[in-house]
């Protein structure tokens, strides 16, 4: 099994629907992945306006061509609904429900999406930033490897997390680093992707390029950004090292010399490497080609 999802999700930013502006903006972006709120960056006078405004946007000739997904308010909500009804409607390849608490919460919007007779490819998304979901990640992220589910993605949600617990949101994270692994743990064991919390320091890049370091070494497939300035950071981190490169190629070329035909494990460079590696250094090759290939702009995913 392998830890990556093969959809590039380094850099996944949040749209205000409320604001004009970034609506038009989230169309020039370089980004993996928008998420257009609906939720918690739109004041309760401005929710039924940023509905109309995001089913305009996108209905119009400006959507990007990035992983587009809406985030909702919750279901039990005054908004939920309607909100739920309008993101259908406007063809995200993925809804973003937030302040997930158990399974209960996604099978009940997996079976709403049914109803409308939503395609299969319209995926959902668990923000995971409640006690409840820490801890009930593992029956959460197990509905991944359910074929008649439709959770692809979680995401933390560590301002409400820290809001939640009393945990204190450090620089270091350090008192949130053990709930973000159980995330990690929980998403790679239902097959899904997962994506980190944002950096609210948006002008201090420095510290968001630290915090997309520890966030990769952690697991995460990438970052959730509050603002354009930080999507190229995340791009980058996220993004296999030339280093790395030309390591994984000389794992696949050691495993490709006739010599090392049949073997399960060889040496190379002073190190075992195992045939576990020869596949992880596939996949970071697949990785990297992929992004080559966005970046070249002949593709947009
Ligand atoms: C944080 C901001 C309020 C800062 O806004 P502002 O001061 O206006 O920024 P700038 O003047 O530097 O903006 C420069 C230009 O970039 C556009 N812009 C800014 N942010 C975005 C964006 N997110 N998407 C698209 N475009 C954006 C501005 O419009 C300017 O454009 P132009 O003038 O044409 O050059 C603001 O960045 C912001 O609102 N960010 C998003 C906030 C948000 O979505 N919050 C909710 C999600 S976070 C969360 O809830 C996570 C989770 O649930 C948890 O619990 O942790
Ligand atoms: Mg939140």
């Amino acid at each position: 099994m392998q830890h990556q999802s093969a959809q590039l999700r380094r850099s996944v930013l949040y749209v205000p629907a409320s604001n004009e502006k970034a609506l038009a903006k989230s169309a020039t972006l370089a980004c993996d992945a928008v998420i257009y709120d609906l939720e918690d960056a739109v004041g309760p006078e401005e929710k039924l306006d940023a509905r109309e405004r995001l089913r305009d946007f996108l209905n119009g000739g400006d959507r990007p061509h990035c992983e587009i997904v809406v985030r909702i308010n919750a279901l039990d909500t005054i908004w939920g609904t309607e909100d739920f009804l309008a993101a259908r409607a406007v063809k995200p390849d993925a809804i973003l429900l937030p302040k997930v608490s158990g399974p209960r919460d996604v099978l009940d919007a997996d079976a709403a999406l049914d109803e409308t007779d939503a395609p299969r490819n319209l995926k959902l998304w668990a923000m995971i930033e409640t006690p409840r979901a820490v801890l009930n990640l593992g029956p959460i992220a197990q509905l991944g490897r359910d074929p008649a589910a439709r959770l692809s993605c979680l995401v933390a949600g560590t301002n409400d997390l820290a809001k939640e617990t009393g945990i204190a949101l450090t620089e270091d994270r350090r008192y949130l680093a053990p709930f973000l692994f159980q995330i990690v743990m929980a998403a790679r064991a239902g097959g899904i992707s997962v994506l980190d919390g944002v950096s609210n320091d948006f002008r201090d890049l420095d510290a968001f390029e630290s915090s997309c370091t520890e966030a990769r070494s952690m697991g995460f497939d990438g970052k959730t950004l509050i603002h354009p300035a930080q999507i190229a950071k995340a791009n980058a981190v996220f993004a296999p090292s030339p280093e790395a490169i030309a390591e994984a190629e000389a794992i696949v070329a050691a495993f490709a010399d006739p010599e090392n035909t049949g073997r399960g494990v060889i040496s190379l460079n002073g190190r075992m490497v195992e045939r576990l590696h020869l596949e992880m250094a596939q996949t970071l090759l697949e990785r990297a080609g992929t992004i080559r290939l966005k970046e070249s702009g002949e593709t947009d995913r």
